[in-house]
């Protein structure tokens, strides 16, 4: 019997208990790696399908009104799409509490994992902002140390990996939806020489997490961080490692953000360079590069446009700005500011003279949030700013749709948009955005 919470009766007296299988016929995909069902009229979002399956799930959650959610035990009737899970570990014929987390759509053929990403990026686009959009979910290639067939099943990609350690300190990745610690013998999404190096038989007693990085030059890396007498990941120390984009290099802390995929950071820095409208670019503006890191994308601006473009790089991570002083050190238009968004813009915004108010509208600015968005406040500033062009990276459609939205309030349209596939076998999208007045 469940607990009360876990009961749900709705004004038609329909009820449902955690535990209850059910058969669901499977209409679309949702934001976040699921897909939608209805049971009775009542949606239910159901996991490890796809659409135009008939699936046995079992209800994990009936305690929201409006919906149920629910995990697939077997499949009915499968899509033409299915394909056997590209990990073992996460595949159907386990329990749903062993299931590994983190490839949800690996049982989907990978072109049509695209379309569904496409779907979930036009769908918040339409619902959120009233934009009707084409854009497509574009491929990228996997990097020098793939093995045949990864580019074709969207493996070998990963260049981050974190493994959770458990009370008695065994690693793996986390259960799907859960914290539970799932020993397993592979990582086919992690780049090949991340994945020969991940110590996945050692134990790491009393350990907090297990990050291996596979930086484009020098060796991988392995670090265990500790965790404090409250049970919180400490930082571990700083390792210094070298990245390539093209013809430069990045210098960053291991544990340091930078993107994940073996082409993400090459193929961003392209798309930021191709998207800015030249004619609106003006060197001597105020342009920004919000939520810098360690300089990648205002390094795609400088190698564009030349060395004596002005640019501030803005990240709140003093470590990444200590970095992205040193990457952009030749180039003498550029300045870094350790800051947190809001509070720099706010600043912007209070303090400017009517001088540098005229260099900032005529800004490009480069926005690239963390998944949760840009948000209201930011945006709000943003619009106070004025600048010509808002060139924005997005890892999350919807956070992108809704910010897009709040733009309009400021006059921005949606001038172009490419998305890319930068996370084969997970549900995760990441879009480049160009915005004007
Ligand atoms: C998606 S990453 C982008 C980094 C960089 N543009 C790149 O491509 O490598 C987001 C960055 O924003 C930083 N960040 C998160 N919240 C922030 C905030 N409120 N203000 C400034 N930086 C923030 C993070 O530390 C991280 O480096």
């Amino acid at each position: 019997m469940g607990s009360s919470n876990d009961i749900q009766a709705d004004s038609n007296g329909h009820s449902a208990e955690v535990g209850t299988e059910l058969e669901l016929d499977v209409t679309n995909v949702a934001h976040g790696g699921i897909f939608i069902a209805r049971h009775e009229g009542r949606v239910v979002f159901v996991s490890d399908t796809l659409p135009g399956e008939r699936v046995r799930a079992r209800l994990t959650s009936a305690s929201h009104k409006s919906f149920w959610r629910a995990e697939t035990v077997e499949v009915l009737t499968p899509a033409p799409e299915r394909q056997p899970h590209i990990w073992a570990a996460a595949a159907l014929d386990r329990d749903p509490v062993d299931r590994a987390g983190g490839a949800e759509f690996g049982h989907i053929e990978l072109g049509f994992q695209r379309e569904l990403k496409r779907q979930v990026l036009a769908d918040a686009l339409k619902r959120m902002a009233g934009i009707e959009s084409e854009v497509m979910v574009e491929p990228v290639p996997v990097g020098p140390n793939a093995s045949p067939g990864d580019a074709a099943d969207g493996t070998g990609w990963r260049t981050r990996v974190r493994l959770h350690v458990d009370e008695d300190g065994s690693v793996g990745p986390y259960a799907a939806r859960s914290h539970r610690v799932i020993p397993v013998g592979d990582l086919p999404l992690a780049d090949r020489l991340l994945e020969a190096a991940a110590p996945l038989d050692k134990m790491f007693p009393g350990a907090a997490s297990v990050d291996i990085v596979a930086p484009s030059l020098g060796t991988v890396q392995i670090l265990v961080a500790e965790q404090d007498d409250k049970g919180r990941r400490r930082h571990t120390p700083k390792t210094l490692i070298r990245e390539v984009v093209g013809e430069r290099e990045f210098r960053l802390d291991a544990a340091g953000f930078w993107q994940v995929h073996t082409s993400a950071a090459e193929t961003l820095y392209r798309a930021v360079q191709d998207i800015i409208d030249a004619d609106a670019f003006d060197p001597r503006a105020a342009n920004l590069d919000l939520y810098g890191g360690v300089g990648l994308l205002a390094a795609a601006v400088g190698d564009r446009f030349g060395s004596t473009v002005r640019m501030t790089s803005v990240e709140s991570d003093p470590q990444a700005t200590d970095f992205a002083a040193e990457n952009l050190a030749e180039w003498v238009g550029a300045s870094v500011q350790t800051s947190r968004v809001d509070r720099f813009l706010n600043a912007l915004v209070r303090d400017s003279s009517s001088a540098e108010k005229a260099r900032q509208s005529a800004a490009t600015v480069i926005l690239d949030p963390p998944r949760s968005g840009a948000g209201k406040e930011v945006i709000d500033l943003l619009g106070a700013v004025e600048p010509a062009q808002i060139v924005y990276v997005a890892c999350d459609p919807v956070a992108l749709a809704r910010d897009i939205a709040l733009l309009a309030g400021h006059g921005y349209i949606l001038r172009r948009l490419r998305a890319f596939d930068l996370f084969p076998n997970t549900h995760h999208v990441e879009a480049v955005a160009l915005l004007s007045r």
